[in-house]
C-alpha cells in the first residue's frame, strides 16, 4: 500500500493484503485479511462482501497498515484484534495468555457431563479464563474456582469474568498452592504439556508470540500431569472427577499416571473432531 493517492477500496486492499501475507508465509491469508479489514472497519464479514467498493480513509488505511505489519511479522491474528471466540462466548487475549483453542471445548464438554450444578470446580492454570468461564455460563450454580502462575494472566481472566458475566473466583498461586485443605467434585486442566525439546520447532505464532509459561511441559511434556494427578485425590471428594487436556500422543502415558494412582476409576479418553485423543479424565473411587 504506497502512500501516493490513489484509491484504495476494500476489495483492492483486500487483494492487496491477502497477496502480501501469504508471501509472508500466512495460511489462510484471504480470510485472515478479511478479519483485519473487519477489525478495522468495525465491519462483519457480510458487512465487509456489501462494502467492496468503499475506499478507506487514510486512518483506517493507516490502522490496517500497522495490523498488517503485525501479522506479517507473525504476530497471531487474536492478540492483533484482541479477542477469540470460545464456545460461542468472546474472550479478551493478549500475549499474557494463551489464545483458547476450540480443541479444548472437548474438556469442556467432558466436564459438564460430569458436572452437576452445585459442584465445586477447580481449573488448574486458567489462562484467559476459558475454561472456567465456559463453565459457569453452563452451569451457573456452580462454584468454580481457578488457579494461576501468571499476575498478567489473571488479571485478563478478571476482565473476562466480567465482561462474560459469570461467577469465578480466581487465585493466584502455583496448582494446589492455595489450597492446601479444600476439595472440589470436579478438577479440571489444561496444562502446560508441549515437550521443551519442541518449543522451538513450533510455527512462529506459537513459538515468538504465546507465553512460555503456558506451553512448555518439560522434558517430555508430561511434568504438569506428573505434579497434579498424585496430588489431586487429597483434593477430591469421594467421587470426583479429574479430567486433563492432553497434547497428541499423550493420552496413553496420562492414563498411566491416573492408573498408577490405584485410586481412580471409569478412566476414558476423549478425542477431539480431528479424532486426536484430547481429554483424559478418571472418577475417584
Ligand atoms: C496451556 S495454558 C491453558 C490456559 C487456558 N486454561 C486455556 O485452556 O486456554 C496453561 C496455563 O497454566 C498456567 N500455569 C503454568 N504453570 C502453572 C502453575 N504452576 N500453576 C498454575 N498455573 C500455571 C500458565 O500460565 C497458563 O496460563
Amino acid at each position: 500500500m504506497s502512500e501516493k493517492q490513489e484509491i484504495w477500496t476494500v476489495l483492492k486492499v483486500l487483494t492487496w493484503t491477502k497477496g502480501y501475507l501469504a508471501q509472508k508465509g500466512v495460511e489462510n491469508a484471504r480470510l485472515e485479511s478479511e478479519w483485519l479489514l473487519c477489525g478495522v472497519l468495525d465491519l462483519d464479514r457480510v458487512g465487509l462482501y456489501l462494502n467492496f467498493d468503499k475506499p478507506l480513509t487514510e486512518a483506517e488505511l493507516a490502522r490496517l497498515r500497522g495490523m498488517v505489519a503485525r501479522r506479517a511479522r507473525r504476530e497471531p491474528l487474536q492478540y492483533i484484534l484482541g479477542s477469540q471466540e470460545f464456545m460461542g462466548l468472546e474472550f479478551a487475549v493478549t500475549p499474557a495468555v494463551l489464545i483458547p483453542r476450540h480443541d479444548t471445548e472437548v474438556l469442556v464438554a467432558e466436564a459438564v457431563q460430569r458436572a452437576a450444578d452445585g459442584s465445586r470446580i477447580l481449573d488448574i492454570g486458567v489462562g484467559s479464563g476459558c475454561i472456567a468461564i465456559a463453565l459457569a455460563k453452563v452451569l451457573p450454580r456452580a462454584e468454580v474456582m481457578g488457579v494461576e502462575a501468571s499476575p498478567e494472566a489473571l488479571a485478563l481472566a478478571e476482565k473476562n469474568i466480567e465482561a462474560n458475566a459469570v461467577r469465578v473466583t480466581l487465585f493466584e498461586g502455583s496448582l494446589f498452592e492455595p489450597f492446601p485443605t479444600e476439595r472440589f467434585d470436579l478438577i479440571v486442566s489444561n496444562p502446560p504439556y508441549i515437550p521443551t525439546v519442541d518449543l522451538e520447532s513450533l510455527q512462529p505464532e506459537v513459538r515468538d508470540f504465546e507465553p512460555r509459561q503456558a506451553l512448555d511441559g518439560g522434558a517430555d511434556g508430561l511434568d504438569f500431569y506428573r505434579l497434579i494427578t498424585p496430588a489431586a485425590p487429597s483434593h477430591l471428594n469421594p467421587g470426583g472427577w479429574l479430567l486433563f487436556e492432553v497434547g497428541i500422543g499423550q493420552a496413553a502415558a496420562v492414563k498411566g499416571l491416573l492408573e498408577r494412582t490405584c485410586v481412580f476409576t471409569d478412566i476414558f479418553t476423549a478425542r477431539d473432531p480431528s479424532g486426536i485423543e484430547r481429554v483424559v479424565g478418571g472418577r475417584l473411587a
